[in-house]
């Protein structure tokens, strides 16, 4: 589902160059739960653009669904985002709209049907049950509530994957693990679910309770990887066809 294959990322900055991604080798299977675990300017943002789009490697290359992102166009940018919901440490609801505005507009703006959005936004609120406060502006609502209607947000258009990004950064710790437990509810209905996250304390109590996988990136490279061994020989194998089929190529 998501395939990082030597995957090198440097900044050039006026002056200098910043290596954020150093041969990164990482393989996440559909229906995975995964933290990406690092320190600040470990390279977890950096990652998180690459999958977007956001940002291109400079070596190497970005699979999502066996798609190769290097070989992308531009216009098809949007159809592969719209894979994916995204959810963001700062939240980023409109502060004029109602709950149940900011889940539907972010609905609109993928051209979903009227009827359908109807339906599925107070779904999407249920799940993250927020149902009784659809009504609500978002700054009537508590950090831990607004990050809900952003998860809800974020699953309404029925994505395969949900990316968060240190979705717990603003919300207090016993709001965090309701958080990170609503992503495991996600997850159990076969969306991959990847948090990125710096906060190693939450990430080992979830890792230790729920099994979840947990890749560490230091310095921008894989520290450490919890892969299941089934998980970690299939990439090996898929990696080595790879490799044959570009030399039967040349
Ligand atoms: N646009 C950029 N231009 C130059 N250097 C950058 C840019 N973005 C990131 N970097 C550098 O790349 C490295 C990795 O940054 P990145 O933002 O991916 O780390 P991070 O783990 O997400 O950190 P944080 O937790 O602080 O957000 C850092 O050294 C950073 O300074």
């Amino acid at each position: 589902m998501i395939d990082f294959e030597h995957v090198s990322k440097t900044y050039e900055t006026h002056n200098d160059e910043n290596v954020a991604l150093e041969d990164i080798n990482i393989h996440i299977d559909e229906g995975e739960f995964v933290f990406i675990l690092g320190h600040s300017g470990a390279g977890k943002s950096t990652f998180l653009k690459l999958i977007q789009m956001e940002e291109k490697p400079t070596e190497g290359k970005v699979f999502i669904n066996g798609q190769d992102l290097t070989k992308l166009k531009r216009r098809k940018v949007p159809y592969l985002r719209r894979q994916m919901g995204v959810v963001f440490q700062d939240f980023r609801l409109i502060p004029t709209m109602t709950v149940y505005e900011n889940v539907a507009f972010a609905m609109r703006v993928t051209n979903i049907s009227t009827k359908k959005i109807k339906a599925r936004v107070p779904f999407a609120l249920s799940l993250v049950g927020l149902e009784d406060k659809m009504d609500r502006l978002p700054d009537e609502l508590s950090g831990g509530e607004q990050q809900r209607v952003a998860v809800a947000r974020a699953l309404a258009h029925g994505p395969k994957i949900i990316i968060a990004d240190e979705p717990t950064g603003n919300i207090d710790p016993e709001m965090s693990m309701d958080i990170m437990q609503l992503f495991e509810a996600i997850n159990k209905v076969n969306i991959t679910v990847v948090v990125v996250t710096h906060e190693h304390e939450l990430v080992h109590k979830l890792a230790a309770k729920y099994n979840n996988r947990v890749i560490t990136l230091a310095d921008g490279m894989v520290a450490s990887d919890t892969a299941h061994p089934e998980v970690a020989r299939r990439y090996a194998a898929k990696v080595a066809a790879r490799s044959r089929e570009e030399y039967d190529d040349e």
